[in-house]
């Protein structure tokens, strides 16, 4: 099976080449620019035709949360516009387009796991961006499968994990907010839940499975005790760690706002795709490690 992946450095994308690189079956094709850039329509149909794909991973998106605060536009035309050319010409060539959101879409108010049919009301330039994508790529494809994640973090591209351990190089000490909650998701547990979702729809077809969906790590942290774990991982291999202080959100100003609760429920996908991630630590575990050692 041949998986074109939109971006070329993200997360996603570079877990889904690695995942690749362990599997003949899986053959995956990142396209991004130059060939491929969500601000230039012409490049989007012309690279997406030229990979032949099987299935189309639309990973590529603006993921600058405060910087977004201040480009809506660009925000606006790189999540939203170009999310949605990208499924159109996933419709054109007549192939399954699963694409990628997130857990900011949600204001965080609700008592409990978010599941996919709650009402949306993101607090954020970058989550309204990405909820008016959701809803572009719903209405240009005839069935897409909508996947929305939180918190991910790889050895790859920039991250919450890969900051608190460069801040640990140079800081005894760091306060991390501890009343915003989500679930910590490794973005090889994505690779491999996409890879579920390609199998199934090669097997059923897009339109058996086509919706909305949450997937992310078991479980539930703060970016405080994100952070935490994080630095006993690293202390154990030898890696920098730093004290945590809990902080309060409002003593850690940021220009966007996010949400207090955005933990994400994730039965619709585990019965849908048969797959689950692990508890979130786990997955904390081995990407520290790898990024440590
Ligand atoms: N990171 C997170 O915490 C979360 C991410 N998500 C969503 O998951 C998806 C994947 O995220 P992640 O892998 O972390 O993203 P990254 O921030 O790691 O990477 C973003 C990717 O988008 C590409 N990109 C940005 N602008 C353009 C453009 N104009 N044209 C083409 N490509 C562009 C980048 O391209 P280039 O390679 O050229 O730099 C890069 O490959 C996104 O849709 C994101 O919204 C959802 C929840 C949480
Ligand atoms: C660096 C740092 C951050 N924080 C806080 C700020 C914020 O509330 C929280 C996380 O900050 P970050 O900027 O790393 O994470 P953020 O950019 O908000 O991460 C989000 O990215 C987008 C793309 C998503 O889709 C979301 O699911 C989510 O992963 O941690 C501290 O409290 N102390 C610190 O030293
Ligand atoms: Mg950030």
């Amino acid at each position: 099976m041949r998986i074109a992946v939109t971006g070329k450095s993200g997360q996603v994308a570079k877990s889904l080449q690695r995942l690749a690189a362990t599997d003949p079956e899986l053959e995956v094709v990142l396209v991004g620019r130059p060939e491929l850039d969500l601000l230039d329509p012409d490049s989007i149909g012309d690279s997406l035709r030229k990979t032949k794909p099987d299935i189309i991973v639309s990973a590529a998106a603006y993921t600058a949360v405060d910087q977004a605060e201040d480009e809506r536009d660009l925000a606006y035309a790189i999540n939203a516009v170009g999310a949605e050319i990208v499924a159109r010409e996933a419709e054109r060539i007549g192939v399954p387009v699963i694409h990628l959101s997130t857990d900011y879409v949600f204001d965080g108010s609700k008592n409990g796991f978010y599941v996919e049919a709650d009402a949306t009301a993101p607090q954020s330039v970058y989550g309204s961006t990405k909820l008016e994508g959701e809803k572009l790529v719903a209405s240009s494809h005839s069935s897409p499968v909508i996947i929305r994640t939180a918190w991910v973090y790889s050895p790859y591209g920039k991250n919450f994990v890969k900051t608190m351990l460069e801040l640990a190089r140079t800081r005894d000490e760091l306060n991390v907010v501890c009343d915003q909650w989500g679930c910590p998701t490794s973005a090889l547990e994505i690779a491999r839940a996409l890879y579920a979702v390609a199998i199934k729809i090669r097997d059923l077809g897009a339109e058996r499975v086509t919706g909305t969906y949450h997937f992310a790590g078991a479980g539930e942290a703060s970016w405080q005790s994100f952070a935490e774990h994080v630095f006993q991982c690293s202390g154990r291999e030898g890696g920098p760690r730093a004290k945590v202080n809990a902080i309060d959100s409002s003593q850690f100003p940021t220009k966007a706002m996010r949400p207090q609760n955005s933990r994400l429920d994730c039965v619709k996908f585990t019965m849908t795709f048969q797959y689950e991630a692990p508890d979130w630590r786990q997955s904390v575990d081995d990407v520290v490690r790898e990024i440590v050692v």
